[in-house]
């Protein structure tokens, strides 16, 4: 029988998850090697199972309602993940399944390494839940399913904010009295998982990005920039919750906090709806007043000055959000594209780069129109690559060091 170990990766408008064999003795920095993968996505929009076998044939191509499929964060026996979880355990005849990874989105102030999950940790977890009330029960719901059903399966939780720990004391900071920095409100930053896998990429494939100043942009349903010196992270676009920094599908990104006490106050709103204005209903769903998914704007921009407008934001703040990195790592090296937005829009990211060429960034039209890997001309300042993130493959390194 093949040993394998699952990676499950819940996101806010998708659920991934990779397969990977493993040898004896594996370690984590082996090349891997996927059994299957696939994804869940659009969940909320337009509902895609898609599913390949290690030769890239595909296993399930399937559309479904977004009404009848549930939400992103649904638990773990209703909607999305009932369904991805049915599938893959009939996937899992002749394979043993020695463990399974999971991104947590939020580690808090104690967890930065990948974990080892007992009842005692999950529920350390479950105390995080206020940091990340949208997202923390959708990573946990696996889990806590799985340790019912199978309580001697290994299940290593693997987390989004790990990465940022190395973010100077500054970075972490603000300026607020200084007992809530002693509660755990400071700035954690996100989507490490992916910031790790691109920081192994370019450290392979483009040393000089790798060891200089280089702002990774992970777009997609969430979004946020890494500031990256040295492949560590020394700031970030996300920092307390999963709103901060940019622009997203359905997250308003950097907001004055007087609009907060404005809601309070003026509208007598509860924390409960201010919450759901804030993740559900803002960004581009919430100023296009259309969609979250960047492919239904595309295809209105001609028709809605709404859509026109909600791009336009989107890069511009996308653009004042670099500028702070770039502070952040006095100077720029190397721009990377990654993740939904980030590696299949050619035309965002033009308009990002004609908004950063005071920074000396020019962008090569026919490789960025063929999402080639570097999509900068020979003489632009700063090298512009796309990597497709995998963080799949940072959770099965996870798991495999965790397990060591
Ligand atoms: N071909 C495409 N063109 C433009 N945008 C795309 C394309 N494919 C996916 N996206 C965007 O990427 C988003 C999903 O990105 P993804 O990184 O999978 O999100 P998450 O992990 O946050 O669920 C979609 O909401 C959509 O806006
Ligand atoms: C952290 C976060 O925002 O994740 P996602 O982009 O998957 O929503
Ligand atoms: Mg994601």
């Amino acid at each position: 029988m093949t040993r394998a170990v699952l990676a499950l990766n819940a996101g806010s408008s998708s659920l991934k998850f990779a397969l990977f064999s493993i040898e004896k003795g594996e370690g984590a920095t082996a090349p891997s090697h996927r059994i299957a993968s696939g994804e869940l996505e659009g969940i909320g929009t337009h509902p895609h199972f898609i599913a390949h076998d290690a030769s890239g044939h595909t296993l399930v191509d399937e559309r479904w309602d977004p009404a009848t499929t549930g939400q992103a964060g649904d638990d773990a026996h209703h909607g999305p993940m009932a369904t991805l979880m049915d599938w893959v355990g009939r996937q899992l005849g002749d394979v043993d399944l020695m463990a399974v990874g999971h991104r947590v989105v939020h580690g808090g102030p104690e967890f930065i390494a990948p974990v080892r999950i007992t009842p005692d940790i999950l529920d350390r977890l479950t105390a995080l839940t206020p940091f990340a009330p949208l997202h923390q029960p959708g990573s946990l719901a696996p889990i806590r399913a799985l340790l019912a059903q199978k309580p001697d399966l290994p299940q290593v939780a693997c987390f989004d904010t790990g990465f940022h720990h190395t973010m100077p004391a500054v970075a972490q900071a603000q300026a607020l009295p200084r007992e809530y920095a002693a509660r755990g409100v400071r700035r954690y930053g996100f989507h490490g998982l992916s910031y790790e896998y691109i920081a192994s990429a370019l450290h392979d494939c483009a040393p000089r990005l790798s060891e200089g100043r280089t702002i990774v942009a992970h777009i997609g349903s969430g979004g946020s920039l890494c500031a990256m010196r040295g492949g560590r992270s020394v700031d970030t676009t996300m920092g307390f919750s999963v709103l901060d920094g940019l622009v997203m599908g359905t997250r308003c990104g950097h907001l004055d906090p007087g609009v907060i006490l404005y809601m309070l106050r003026e509208e007598g709103l509860g924390a409960a709806e201010i919450e759901n204005i804030l993740y559900h209903r803002s960004g581009l769903l919430g100023v296009s007043g259309v969609s979250a998914d960047m492919r239904d704007l595309h295809a209105r921009t001609a028709i809605s000055p709404e859509v026109t407008q909600a791009l336009d934001l989107f890069t511009y703040r996308f653009a004042q959000e670099a500028g702070a990195m770039m502070a952040a790592l006095q100077g720029l090296d190397g721009l990377v594209f990654t993740a939904g937005i980030g590696e299949n829009d050619a035309v965002i990211r033009a308009a990002i780069c004609a908004r950063l060429e005071w920074a000396g960034i020019r962008l090569d039209a026919q490789a960025n129109a063929a999402h080639r890997d570097i999509i900068s001309t020979p003489d632009s300042a700063v090298e512009v690559r796309v990597i497709p993130t995998d963080e799949e493959t940072t959770i099965r390194r996870h798991v495999l060091m965790c397990l060591a």
